[in-house]
């Protein structure tokens, strides 16, 4: 649904987990889109959070980044987040073809933990600027991208190459998904209890949970 013009929007928010193997580029992608800045040393990530606030087709939106480990000792956290999560950037480097296999166990888990097959997800293949070390060829991406349903964008965190690209396109699947009334409702606490959305939801599901209440006065017309 479109906003009316003049009418005040309040910020919707939303969690977003960055996911990927260590070392594709996840906290780089983050700190250029949160921080503007390129950081080139390599430390890697245990569990970082951001909060970033970005206008999408004239709409204030609020995102919760989640920058997760990459390094298999740090994933026993990976259900949690995933349930809390409501928009997943997949990230690989074009210059490791196991990386992007790893996507494919990452997606399902996703899919699996949120029971939803329609989650809003981008796939980014980082380091695009690393032509020359390039071992996943563009195609393959684009097939992925074809199967999963999900867009696919080549990214370089080092020139800036697509970054405010893929958490926009990630925004705007976040926000037609609760446009269309299909947020997650599991998340509840997260939820911001004063957007439009949330109320319409819990009104929505009071009235249902009270229609289903078999003691429940009945009006009858004599
Ligand atoms: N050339 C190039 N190097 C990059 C790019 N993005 C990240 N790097 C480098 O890759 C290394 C790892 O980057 P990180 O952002 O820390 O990777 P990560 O995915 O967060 O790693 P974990 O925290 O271990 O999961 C660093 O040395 C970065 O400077 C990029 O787009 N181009």
């Amino acid at each position: 649904m479109a906003p009316r013009q003049g009418r005040y929007q309040p910020a919707r928010e939303f969690h977003v987990v960055v996911l990927g193997a260590g070392g594709v580029g996840k906290s780089c992608l983050t700190a250029q889109f949160v921080h503007n800045e390129w950081i080139e040393s390599y430390d890697p990530t245990i569990e970082d959070s951001y909060r970033a606030q970005v206008a999408v087709d004239g709409r204030q939106v609020v995102l919760e980044i989640l920058d997760t480990a990459g390094t298999e000792q740090f994933v026993a956290m990976r259900d949690l987040y995933m349930k809390t999560g409501q928009g997943f950037l997949l990230v690989f480097s074009i210059t490791s073809a196991s990386s992007l296999t790893e996507l494919a166990g990452l997606r399902d888990e996703i899919i699996r933990i949120k029971d939803d097959e329609n989650v809003p997800i981008v796939i980014c293949g980082n380091k695009a600027d690393l032509e020359d070390q390039r071992c996943v060829p563009r195609t393959k991406g684009f097939s992925i991208s074809q199967r999963w349903g999900a867009p696919y964008y080549e990214a370089s965190a080092r020139t800036k190459t697509n970054v405010d690209e893929v958490f926009i396109d990630l925004c705007r699947q976040m926000l037609r998904k609760d446009d269309a009334g299909e947020g997650y409702l599991e998340e509840d606490k997260e939820y911001d209890p004063y957007s439009i959305s949330y109320y319409k939801k819990k009104r929505k599901q009071r009235r249902s949970d009270r229609d289903r209440d078999p003691h429940r006065p009945k009006c009858v017309i004599l």
